[in-house]
């Protein structure tokens, strides 16, 4: 579906009937979010990778050509030789040749990453294959003080009722989605708390954890979005749900390649969890029980190239499928996870998460803080009430869902 996009916010939002079929988003039109993403976010980006290593001319060259294309040119393809030519040659073929603004935005996007990681040689044989162009980034957000003040923070709550603590680290796990609020969430407890949980659109944790009961011999899989400030909460929270009980196993699935500049790939499991044991107190503890999980088995990381897709979760291939089947509740992190899975379309707020996600192999949860126009299940008077306040909601990572079908 290709049909052209209305903006999504305003009282109109509120007005309009449920429609059949919602329509893709697209990003031609100027102004919008996805728009701003083409325009604005994707040059700057090209520039921030640039800047951050000593690239040679042929880079310097690629990039260029990159620049120009998603500026004034059309779609191209990948080159023939490229390994993954065929797949890309597929799910383009209805976009080549015509303004990357008239490719749905998450096709676009997708593709961006694409052909930002083939600028700067990821993929071909030489000294660049495998040089992740989004390190510096992440690797200075591990270094931050941010990092450093949360993983204090994990000392504290180390003393409050498990159950409490239980909620502190998923809205962490939450939250870390837009990297901030993070471990000084602490129970219930704080004007930050309040914050928080005022903040949420959506809130199913009761649900979530009716689904978890200690003592469970389940698998859960938990499909990860950003690394640094994002994925330490997140294996902060696959030990809790290990240590008491609520899953025998944890999969934590992962990207095979860069993809939306911070996505968690091998490299930064392996230097979150480095982080975690060369801290002190209670983050070097539980540091050093993820470590021993990972090779105890009970903690697996998984990569499947369905994951850097541009693809909704409705589309997953039959591995990921009999996989999900089984796993006792997967729980998708971030807002492109979220887009992925409810589809990427301008679906009237409240139409059910449910009916949305009921192709889902099995109970699925969504921990997201909202930075797209995407979004279902809302209430009717919080639909209201969010589009009274005249707020960037949608957007502005300012408010946050936990949405389950069990
Ligand atoms: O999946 P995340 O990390 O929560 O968010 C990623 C994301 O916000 O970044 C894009 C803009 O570049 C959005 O389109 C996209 O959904």
């Amino acid at each position: 579906m290709t049909e052209k996009t209305p903006r999504a916010s305003g009282e109109e939002a509120v007005r309009a009937a449920v429609p059949v079929g919602a329509p893709v988003i697209l990003s031609n039109e100027p102004g919008s979010f996805a728009w701003s993403v083409l325009a604005k976010r994707h040059p700057a980006l090209i520039q921030q990778v640039r800047d951050a290593f000593p690239y040679g001319l042929r880079q310097h060259e690629a990039l260029d050509a990159l620049l120009d294309e998603i500026t004034n040119g059309v779609v191209q393809p990948l080159a023939p030789a490229d390994h993954d030519h065929e797949r890309w040659a597929t799910w383009g073929q209805e976009y080549f040749g015509r303004s990357w603004y008239d490719a749905p935005f998450l096709w676009a996007e997708s593709y961006f990453y694409r052909r930002l990681l083939g600028a700067v040689g990821y993929f071909d044989a030489g000294p660049w294959q495998g040089v992740d162009p989004f390190a510096p980034f992440k690797q200075a957000e591990l270094r931050g003080d941010a990092v450093e003040e949360e993983l204090r923070a994990l000392d504290t709550l180390a003393s409050i009722p498990a159950e409490e603590r239980a909620t502190a680290l998923l809205h962490a796990s939450l939250w870390g989605n837009r990297a901030d609020l993070g471990f000084s969430i602490t129970a219930g407890k704080s004007a930050v708390a309040d914050a928080a949980v005022a903040a949420l659109v959506a809130d199913d944790s009761a649900t979530l954890w009716q689904l978890l009961p200690a003592g469970t011999s389940g698998t859960i899989a938990v499909v990860a979005d950003n690394a640094g400030r994002e994925l330490i909460p997140d294996l902060v929270l696959i030990d809790h749900l290990l240590e008491h009980g609520h899953a025998e196993r944890v999969v934590l699935h992962i990207k095979p390649y860069p993809y939306y500049v911070s996505d968690a790939m091998t490299a930064d499991v392996v230097d979150c969890l480095r982080r975690l044991t060369e801290a002190t107190g209670e983050a070097r503890r539980i540091g050093g029980r993820l470590w021993k999980a990972m090779a105890a088995g009970s903690l697996e990381a998984r990569t499947h190239p369905f994951f850097c897709a541009p693809l909704p979760y409705e589309e997953m291939p039959e591995d990921l499928r009999v996989e999900f089947a089984s796993d006792t509740l997967t729980i998708l992190k971030g807002d492109l996870n979220y887009r992925r899975l409810v589809g990427d379309q301008l679906w009237h707020p409240t139409v059910p998460f449910a009916e949305r996600t009921a192709y889902f192999p099995g109970p699925v949860a969504a921990l997201r803080t909202l930075k797209s126009d995407v979004i279902v299940g809302l209430e009717q008077g919080t639909l209201e009430a969010l589009e009274r306040s005249g707020a960037a909601w949608r957007t502005s990572g300012t408010h946050a869902l936990i949405q389950v079908r069990p």
